[in-house]
């Protein structure tokens, strides 16, 4: 059966004919409202309630004038409206349906879709207009709000885009090499630094894997280290920079420092290696150090007695200085050992210089064993040695002075095997006394000390008496 045909509807039509009630409750029911215009006196016109309440206003208090609304509706939709009316009106397939904007009561607009049909006369002419009135405000309202989201997205997209083309070039024209490298090692793209780098054009390398520059004895090193840098589960630094020996395309090494750098991809991570040859730098740093060494060796040699190889007179004298200075400051105690073979003239003359010598060398290795790691021990004369004792006071001295001097008694010196030798020696010693304003008073009362001990028979220690 056609819709129209509905027994239903032909009821409700007749219905609403005969009973005004049923009309009152439709339209106050429906959700759009409704208006009704009669175009052959066109300022009079029937709204219904629902207009006027989404506009803020109170419907009895209108009186169905065109004009009313015409005042609140704004007058480039007004025009719009009524263009479409005449169109509608010549040819009657031209839709009468817009969205036009009315100012509610407090001022804010108000979105209206406004739908009609002409009626016509029996001579075909528009002589009322029926039509209704959506309110769109919510869906225009969302739509805004889409526009601005979409706006911003493309904002976003366009920043992403320019932040791409700006790594690109950055890329290209960064001062150092650049490679981009996949999870196996091969070059992705490369910079033009990077070509002048490893002396190769760019499509060529661009074929290369990086490991095909990595000298022989280097690459199982390499490769472990870049599995591990792709590894998901790596968890050390992820900017990996490393000095790292390479060669170039004609197998010429270098030095480079070299920055991986993980960048996720939607075709899986890639790394972007940043390097810097550093060959000049490593070969400046690598002959500053040879440099540094060899000073280093120089200054030992200015201050150790190349016979024995410990410290020498001048040593003795700077260390002297400072822990004097040291021990006048933090108020502590300091004494000095002076000890010296007794004749030694006789060693030499019965044995030898060489042997002689090779008693002092053994003497030193012996003593060392009762010299403390703050100590300072010196060869300050021919046959005569020092030990500057901080923190050690007279009766301390006095001790150690006494085991070198019982110890090298009973210690014989074996020279190349065969023959001993017994020596013994003298020793003086001297601490700190707070009247002294250097360190040579100490260094003279110990030296008297010593000439005190050799005159009384050698073999022994003598203190002395002032401190
Ligand atoms: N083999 C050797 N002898 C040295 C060295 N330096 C000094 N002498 C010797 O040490 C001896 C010191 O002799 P003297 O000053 O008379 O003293 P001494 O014979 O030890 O007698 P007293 O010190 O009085 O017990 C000299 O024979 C020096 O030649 C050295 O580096 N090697």
């Amino acid at each position: 059966m056609p819709r129209s045909e509905n027994y239903l509807k032909k009821e409700l039509y007749s219905l609403i004919k005969e009973d005004a009630k049923i009309f009152e409750f439709l339209q106050s029911g429906a959700t759009d409202g409704m208006w009704y215009w009669d175009l052959e006196q066109p300022e009079n016109e029937w709204m219904s309630d629902r207009f006027w309440t989404e506009l803020g206003y109170d419907p009895t208090k209108n009186s169905h004038h065109a004009s009313e609304w015409q005042d609140i509706i704004n007058q480039d939709d007004l025009q719009l409206a009524l263009e479409n009316f005449q169109k509608h009106c010549d040819d009657p397939n031209h839709p009468y349906d817009q969205e036009v904007r009315y100012r509610h009561k407090d001022g804010s607009t108000v979105w209206i879709r406004c739908r009609g049909i002409v009626i016509r006369n029996s001579n075909n002419q528009p002589y009322r207009m029926l039509g209704v009135h959506s309110n769109i405000t919510a869906l225009k309202e969302s739509e805004a709000r889409y526009r601005t989201s979409l706006k911003k997205i493309d904002h976003a997209y366009a920043s992403v885009k320019l932040a791409l083309e700006e790594s690109e070039r950055l890329f290209e024209m960064a001062p150092d090499a650049n490679l981009k490298l996949d999870v196996r090692g091969n070059i992705i793209k490369a910079n033009q630094q990077a070509e002048e780098l490893f002396a190769c054009p760019r499509n060529k390398l661009e074929q290369l894997s990086v490991f095909s520059l990595v000298p022989l004895a280097k690459l199982e090193k390499y490769q472990q280290a870049f599995r591990q840098y792709f590894d998901p589960c790596y968890t050390g630094d992820s900017l990996f920079k490393k000095s790292l020996a390479i060669l170039d395309y004609a197998g010429r090494p270098l030095t480079i420092e070299v920055t991986l750098n993980l960048i996720p991809t939607r075709a899986g991570k890639i790394a972007l290696a940043t390097i810097r040859d550093i060959s000049e730098k490593e070969a400046l740093i690598q002959s500053l150090q040879h440099q540094l060494e060899e000073n280093q060796k120089l200054h030992a040699l200015a201050l150790s007695d190349p016979l024995t190889k410990i410290f020498n007179k001048r040593h003795f004298n700077n260390m002297m200085l400072e822990e004097h200075n040291k021990a006048v400051r933090h108020q502590q105690r300091l004494s000095l050992i002076l000890f010296d073979i007794d004749h030694f003239k006789a060693v030499n003359d019965n044995y030898g210089h060489d042997v002689g010598d090779k008693v002092l060398m053994q003497l030193t290795l012996f003593i060392k064993q009762f010299v403390r790691e703050e100590d300072t021990f010196a060869r300050v004369g021919g046959e005569e040695f020092a030990i500057i004792a901080p923190f050690t006071n007279t009766d301390a001295a006095l001790t150690i002075a006494e085991r070198i001097v019982e110890e090298c008694a009973k210690h014989p010196f074996v020279i190349n095997d065969q023959q001993q030798i017994n020596i013994t020696v003298s020793v003086g010693t001297a601490s700190l006394s707070s009247t002294d304003k250097t360190w040579s008073p100490l260094f003279e009362r110990a030296d008297k000390a010593l000439y005190q001990a050799k005159r009384l028979g050698r073999d022994q220690v003598q203190v002395s008496a002032i401190f």
